[in-house]
């Protein structure tokens, strides 16, 4: 009888052991998971924090923390990856928490990509131009230098420079599109190159901008100068009786009507090369732009300082429009070459008034050879 009850007497002690071993555990695993959830939470925190607020100083790594937990001192070893801690982690380009402004506007598959990471790009002036000259071959140097993803390029001609300096630099930087870190900002207005205060203008937004000049032999540009402006004007007197003073190539060649005027390339340059060092400028044929975009482009990705990645794989020879065209660009994926504005077919000009313009244009060309350090090769 005794011994039932002694068995029974170890049997319960032995079940409410068991019940305190287990409630205890149950208590100590509560806790040191609810104390793991929080670190977890701490650690993404400040990993969040660190990264939308140290845009561009690397976080150093930071002794371990510890804490009491039931009497004992504890070291807490994070469980998630901090890249933050990383003493080598790259510097985040512009956040969403910067105080960069709303891009809003740019639908740029460039940019979805970017938006999707939480990446905000911002406008700034621009660090390289597209100076000039009108009419060389400017627009395609712009499309094919942006076919870079670290060129960014306003679409339009914003004739800062010549037409709106009034307005100011804030106005111009409003017409600059988005970038993000490590990219440039581009844009072209021919007039520029023409325009008596613009050296001093660019050379006061900032004396370090890099230009791009495009030039093509000033007989060809002059013609289509004129072409360009026949087809807006369809009763336009003739192009010798315009270019010559007395209406033919037997006269004195009329320096006074713009297309001509703005062949005389030496001119316009010695005003640049007053503010500008001539290390600043590239000259980019315009000829050689037709004939093999790639070397050209390769010498402005170049002077530009981008890795080069455009190059003949971007362009295709199309025989009916008798230019390089582009295979894909920015805003379009299938092969297409720049607007009928471009390439357009020049009227016939008489021999003798072609003769007699290359003659006048010699000893400027010559100039501008020596100016540049470039023979262009021009007849
Ligand atoms: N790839 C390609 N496609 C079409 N056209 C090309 C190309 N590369 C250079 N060109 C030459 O560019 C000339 C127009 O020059 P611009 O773009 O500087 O003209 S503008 O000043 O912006 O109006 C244009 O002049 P025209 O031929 O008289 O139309 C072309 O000869």
């Amino acid at each position: 009888m005794q011994h039932r009850q002694l068995n029974r007497t170890i049997a319960i002690t032995t079940g409410l052991i068991m019940c305190a071993v287990y409630v205890l555990y149950t208590f100590h695993a509560c806790l040191l998971s609810g104390i793991n959830r929080s670190l977890k939470q701490t650690v993404a925190g400040s990993a969040l924090v660190a990264t939308a607020t140290l845009a561009t100083v690397p976080t150093t790594p930071a002794s371990p923390p510890h804490i009491r937990i039931l009497g004992s001192i504890v070291r807490i070893v994070p469980l998630t990856v901090d890249d933050t801690t990383n003493a080598n982690v790259r510097p985040v380009p512009r956040l969403l928490a910067a105080s960069a402004p709303a891009n809003t506007t740019d639908g740029s598959p460039k940019y979805r990509f970017l938006r999707q990471q939480g990446l905000r790009p911002s406008r700034h002036l621009p660090d390289a131009l597209i100076i000039g000259v009108k009419k060389s071959g400017t627009r395609a140097l712009l499309e094919f230098v942006r076919l870079h993803p670290d060129v960014r390029a306003a679409g339009c001609e914003v004739h800062f420079f010549d037409r709106h300096y009034a307005k100011g630099l804030a106005w111009y930087r409003h017409h600059m599109p988005p970038t993000i870190e490590g990219q440039i900002t581009m844009e072209k207005t021919p007039s520029y190159y023409i325009t008596r205060e613009a050296p001093r203008r660019v050379h006061h937004m900032n004396p370090a901008t890099r230009l791009l000049v495009v030039v093509r032999d000033p007989v060809t540009r002059a013609i289509s100068d004129y072409t360009q402006a026949k087809s807006k004007k369809r009763d336009m007197k003739r192009f010798e009786e315009l270019a010559f003073t007395n209406g033919s190539a037997g006269g004195v060649v009329d320096t006074s009507w713009g297309p001509v005027r703005i062949g005389v390339y030496a001119k316009y340059l010695e005003r640049w090369l007053a503010h500008f060092p001539l290390t600043q400028l590239l000259f980019v044929s315009g000829e050689r732009l037709i004939a093999d975009p790639a070397v050209e482009i390769g010498r402005v990705q170049d002077f530009l300082g981008l890795k080069r990645v455009v190059n003949e794989k971007h362009f295709y020879f199309n025989s009916t429009k008798g230019f390089p065209c582009l295979l894909k660009s920015e805003e379009r994926s299938s092969p297409h070459c720049l607007g009928k504005t471009k390439g357009r077919n020049h009227p016939h000009i008489d021999a003798a008034a072609i003769d007699r313009l290359r003659e006048f244009y010699r000893p400027f060309n010559q100039k501008f050879y020596h100016l540049t350090g470039i023979n262009f090769g021009w007849p």
